[in-house]
């Protein structure tokens, strides 16, 4: 029964991969992007026969602009999304004697560097950690700290925003939030929603378990209120209550973390399920274009597999 469910369903839409994914976005239409795990690789494969000119058109859904990539980087097989573990930011501050707060100014200029990046290069969407669940049990100061950057960077790169359209979202549990900083996500995600060349999602407040549970409670006041049963519960409901919901491509294609931490701490559980990771030794305030270039080139030498 489980197998002929399987073969029934349309075939899966999987992320880039060093081979296939020009051929992918050409026959499923741009609203199809998203990766649904695959249930049924063979189907896809079937179909993966385009001409060349056409695959440069339809990179990631989105208009080709003809910048040029790096050497060794090739554009087929650019992440349409990148998720990051900005780690690493105190210990640079420490290291070099300075106060954690510079360490936190020094990463966000990295971060600003790699979305000009991403928009340069086509990477359509990054996801950055920006404040985790448990960020809250730091020292008090430490926190209003990264609230008033996170306050100041939005109101400050507001212009940038519109001028590059740029579309922003804030992911996690923002009734923990000062209620000016909430509003302001408010309106900077209303203002930019109809942005579409780059999708920066903040996660602040947030953990992959938090995001977990916060799906599940919607989808039982569903049940509650008799909207859905039980039985109508599987993966592509939950993908609709998740908070990455508020992106074409929910599923990171590539994980960074810098620092040379190994762990993915809580961050888009449901959704690493089958992103390829990589580790940079670097602080988060050292990872500039080359560290980022590393990155993506490691992605592309990778075969992936998701199982099948
Ligand atoms: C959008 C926005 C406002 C961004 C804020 C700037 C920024 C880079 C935040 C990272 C926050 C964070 C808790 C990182 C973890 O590394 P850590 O700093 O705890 O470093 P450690 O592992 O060296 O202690």
């Amino acid at each position: 029964m489980g197998f002929s469910l399987q073969v029934s369903l349309p075939p899966p839409s999987p992320p880039p991969t060093a081979t296939n994914t020009a051929a992918f976005t050409l026959i499923r239409p741009v609203t199809n992007l998203r990766f649904k795990p695959p249930l049924c690789a063979s189907t896809t494969q079937q179909q993966l026969v385009v001409s060349e000119e056409n695959e440069l058109k339809s990179i990631n859904g989105a208009p080709e602009e003809n910048v040029p990539l790096p050497l060794g980087l090739r554009r087929e097989s650019i992440p349409r999304h990148v998720a990051v573990v900005m780690d690493g930011n105190r210990r640079w501050a420490r290291m070099r004697g300075l106060p954690v707060d510079s360490g936190y100014e020094a990463g966000v200029k990295s971060l600003r560097t790699i979305v000009e990046i991403c928009c340069k290069w086509g990477i359509r969407v990054l996801t950055v950690f920006a404040f985790s669940s448990d960020n809250w049990f730091r020292p008090k100061m430490e926190v209003e700290f990264l609230m008033s950057l996170l306050e100041e960077g939005l109101k400050e790169e507001m212009g940038s925003f519109l001028r590059d359209n740029i579309r922003i979202s804030v992911i996690g549990d923002l009734s923990k939030l000062p209620k000016s900083a909430v509003e302001l996500i408010r309106n900077v995600e209303e203002i930019t929603k109809n942005n579409t060349r780059f999708q920066l999602i903040v996660a602040v407040s947030y953990s992959g378990k938090y995001d977990l549970v916060q799906a599940c409670q919607r989808i039982a006041m569903k049940v509650k209120d008799g909207v859905i049963v039980p039985s109508d519960i599987n993966e592509s409901l939950i993908e609709q209550e998740l908070e990455t919901n508020c992106t074409e491509f929910p599923y990171p294609d590539l994980l960074i973390r810098t620092s040379g931490e190994l762990r993915v701490s809580n961050f888009m559980l449901w959704q690493l399920a089958y992103t390829e990771l990589f580790f940079a030794q670097s602080l988060w305030p050292d990872f500039g274009e080359a560290e980022f270039i590393e990155a993506l080139r490691s992605f592309q030498r990778r075969r992936r597999s998701y199982g099948g």
